[in-house]
């Protein structure tokens, strides 16, 4: 990050107020009536038909388009385990994220808890809060195990994004840049750098989408994920090669596609230079990807490069997918977010990006050209239809698949935030 980003970074979060979200008032609260009313005692009433029925929750309170943003702080961004203090910049910008995007209201909560059952239970234990949990930046092995006890335990979805949500943009965008480079799916030779959270579900998601086992290496921080190593979890374990590769370099060396999700500048030149003619290359570590994509494209003209930035062509970030996943699954009040809905969700975004994008768009982007191509494999995230299209393929598929617990909106699609329904 230059000087200068760093400096007007933390201006802008200190001023004019320190944080960057606050709450407001959704009610009248101007005299005695209105006061009777919120409070007590006319806040009684709603309070006994809750007890009465739990599902009057969603009608007399908040909780229907409330989603808690839940972190321990053990991996965040790339930036590690750092703990849950100083992650709150991170929660309170996915807070700004979902409320922009997608309408959605968000309490961040930093546990300080770094027994796993411990911040298991804290979290069960304020689940009434929310309509969705968004799970974020714990490191992994522990966020499989906390994410599937929380999802039992929970009767509304409970998503960790880092999983889930980079995992669909990525899978997206692939499909995309698959397409462009002439690539079948099946053939495609594909190597994951990074194993923890976002690395296993993204390999999951990929293959249910049909890269075939044999053409998946997975790397972590000791080389290649193979069949002989002793210290792998069960996660890696999944993802075990039994080949005769074993650095990075081996694993790279003719690959159609890098999925970076581990740290920056672990892709180097000589490595990308490795790698088969058009290579993919994604490089999402966040703040500073795995290449500097300048780099990437000074060394391989023929380079597809996607990051996780803002400030880079290609942003695969999982902003385009978590705003509007939640928004179709709050909607029909699906008890989970499923494979059927993950799926949906990769489709409906690659389908975005080949669509021609709106001057508003543009002009958003500084008026550049922006047209299906190796510069544009993924909608944007300013694209307001990713709303639209992408809460309307989750509601979809959650009705589709029975997780639902309310009918297919008939106010959807959505055109824009003035069209949301809450209730
Ligand atoms: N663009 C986007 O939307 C998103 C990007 N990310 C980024 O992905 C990265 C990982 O996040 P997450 O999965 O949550 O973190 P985790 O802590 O769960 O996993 C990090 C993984 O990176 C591996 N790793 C670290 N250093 C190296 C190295 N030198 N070579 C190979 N692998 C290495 C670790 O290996 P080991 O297992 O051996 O420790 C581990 O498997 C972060 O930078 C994050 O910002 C994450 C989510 C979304
Ligand atoms: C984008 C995101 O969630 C991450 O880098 O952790
Ligand atoms: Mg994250």
């Amino acid at each position: 990050m230059t000087m200068d980003l760093h400096e007007a970074a933390l201006a802008y979060h200190q001023h004019p107020r320190p944080g960057k979200i606050s709450v407001e008032l959704t009610k009248p609260t101007e005299d005695a009536r209105d006061l009777a009313l919120a409070y007590s005692p006319g806040v009684a009433a709603p309070v006994r038909e809750i007890a009465k029925d739990p599902e009057n929750a969603y009608r007399y309170t908040g909780k229907g388009n409330l989603v808690g943003v839940i972190t321990d702080g053990t991996a965040i961004l790339g930036l590690g385990d750092l703990g849950p203090l100083a992650s709150k910049p991170v929660m309170e910008g996915k807070g700004v994220l979902f409320r922009r995007f997608a309408g959605i209201d968000v309490f961040d909560i930093e546990v300080d808890a770094r027994d796993q059952d411990a911040f298991i239970e804290t979290v069960a234990s304020i689940a009434p809060t929310f309509g969705g949990i968004n799970l974020e930046d714990i490191a992994a092995p522990a966020c499989f195990e906390i994410e599937r006890i929380l999802s039992e335990r929970c009767d509304i979805p409970v998503f960790h994004d880092d999983q889930h949500g980079t995992a669909i943009i990525a899978a997206a965008a692939l499909l995309n840049a698959l397409e462009l480079t002439d690539r079948a799916i099946a053939d495609a030779r594909v190597v994951c750098v990074g194993a923890g959270a976002a690395g296993i579900s993204t390999l999951r998601l990929l293959t249910a989408l049909g890269v075939r086992a044999q053409n998946l290496l997975l790397v972590d921080s000791r080389g290649v994920v193979h069949a002989d190593r002793t210290d792998l979890n069960a996660y890696k374990a999944e993802f075990a090669h039994a080949g005769p590769e074993r650095t990075l370099a081996d694993a790279l060396a003719g690959a159609d596609v890098s999925i970076g999700v581990s740290g920056p500048g672990i892709l180097t030149p000589e490595l990308l230079r490795s790698m088969a003619p058009a290579p993919i290359v994604f490089g999402l570590a966040n703040p500073d990807p795995e290449i500097d994509p300048s780099l990437a494209h000074a060394t391989r003209a023929d380079v597809i490069m996607a990051t996780g930035r803002s400030d880079h062509p290609n942003q695969v970030n999982n902003v385009l997918g978590f705003p509007f996943i939640f928004r179709g699954a709050l909607d029909v009040r699906a008890a989970r977010v499923n494979e059927e809905m993950k799926l949906a969700a990769v489709h409906a975004i690659a389908a975005l990006a080949k669509e021609p994008v709106p001057a508003e768009v543009r002009a958003a982007y500084g008026g550049v050209e922006l047209a299906f191509g190796p510069d544009c494999i993924i909608p944007k995230p300013l694209d307001p239809r990713l709303l639209g299209v992408v809460s309307a393929a989750v509601a979809r598929a959650a009705v589709d698949s029975g997780v639902a617990r309310r009918p297919y909106p008939s106010h959807y699609p959505l055109t824009s935030l003035e069209d949301i329904v809450y209730h």
